[in-house]
């Protein structure tokens, strides 16, 4: 196994709250982890924090790019995101007013290869590159189950639909790990059994290493290989469901709450 994220000492302060605090852990390439832990815990934070949305106060953040680990410190989200990091946020952040199509072409803009110049005079190579991309997207839009939707304005789509549309677009920026924030939240059970088949094929088909936020227990525990708990912006724990579900720390953080599937 390869290392692909590496995250060292990082911290979170936002004002006089430390909402992450001293976090360090590893992603490695290929793998399937969660990041749980109760309301308010830091997980989003955390998050932000990786992809730029919000910088750590303290810490570093690698990625790698071929056989080197590059920091990701300073970097802003759209230089996250062309390195090959995606996510999804927990309030879903589409372009409501245009079509599925037209949502994942827009995540596409940064593999087009050619210029300004080249687009406004519709050059040969830039036609290449756009017939290319809907190439791409016709290619994602069916592994998604959403052709049928393709040309529907986002806005009138079920919620379900809309959060599969987020992950489409999340793989549409061609990404080699995607972060997922609470994916299910405010899924019925069929949608969320149907969403947990999507999340393992992210990883299974489209080759993807995929860290999900996800309060629904039963869906992380049947799909994560590794669990991080955070507790007050604290890793608490770091295990397999199986250690993760028996271990004390993590059962008095979420005493009443329950952290069995
Ligand atoms: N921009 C901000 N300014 C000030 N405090 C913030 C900000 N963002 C988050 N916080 C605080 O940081 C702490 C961690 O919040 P965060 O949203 O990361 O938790 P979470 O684990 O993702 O929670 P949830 O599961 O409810 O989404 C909370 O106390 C929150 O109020």
């Amino acid at each position: 196994m390869t290392t692909l994220l590496k995250v060292d000492h990082v911290s979170k302060i936002f004002g006089g709250l430390k909402a992450v605090e001293d976090v360090s852990m590893h992603v490695e390439t290929g793998e399937l982890v969660a990041l749980i832990g109760p309301n308010g815990a830091g997980k989003t934070t955390l998050f932000n924090a990786l992809t730029g949305v919000s910088p750590a106060t303290e810490g570093t953040v690698a990625f790698r790019v071929g056989d080197e680990m590059v920091s990701l410190d300073k970097k802003k989200p759209y230089q996250v995101a062309k390195m090959g990091i995606a996510r999804t946020f927990q309030n879903i952040r589409l372009f409501h007013q245009l079509s599925v199509r037209e949502n994942l072409q827009a995540a596409m803009t940064h593999r087009y290869k050619e210029g300004f110049v080249s687009s406004i005079l519709r050059l040969p190579a830039f036609a290449k590159q756009e017939a290319l991309a809907n190439k791409w997207t016709d290619e994602i839009l069916a592994k998604l189950d959403l052709t049928d939707v393709a040309d529907v304005i986002t806005a009138n789509l079920p919620y379900g639909t809309q959060r599969r549309i987020e992950i489409a677009r999340a793989v549409a920026t061609d990404p080699q790990l995607i972060f997922l924030d609470e994916p299910a939240a405010g899924m019925n059970p069929e949608e969320t059994a149907d969403l947990a088949h999507l999340i393992k094929r992210l990883q299974t088909e489209f080759g993807l290493t995929v860290v999900l936020i996800e309060h629904d227990m039963s869906l992380v525990m049947s799909l994560a290989e590794r669990i991080y708990v955070l507790e007050h912006g604290k890793l608490i724990a770091e295990g397999t469901p199986s250690e993760i579900q028996h271990n004390d720390a993590v059962i008095n953080a979420y005493l009443g709450g329950g952290v069995h599937a």
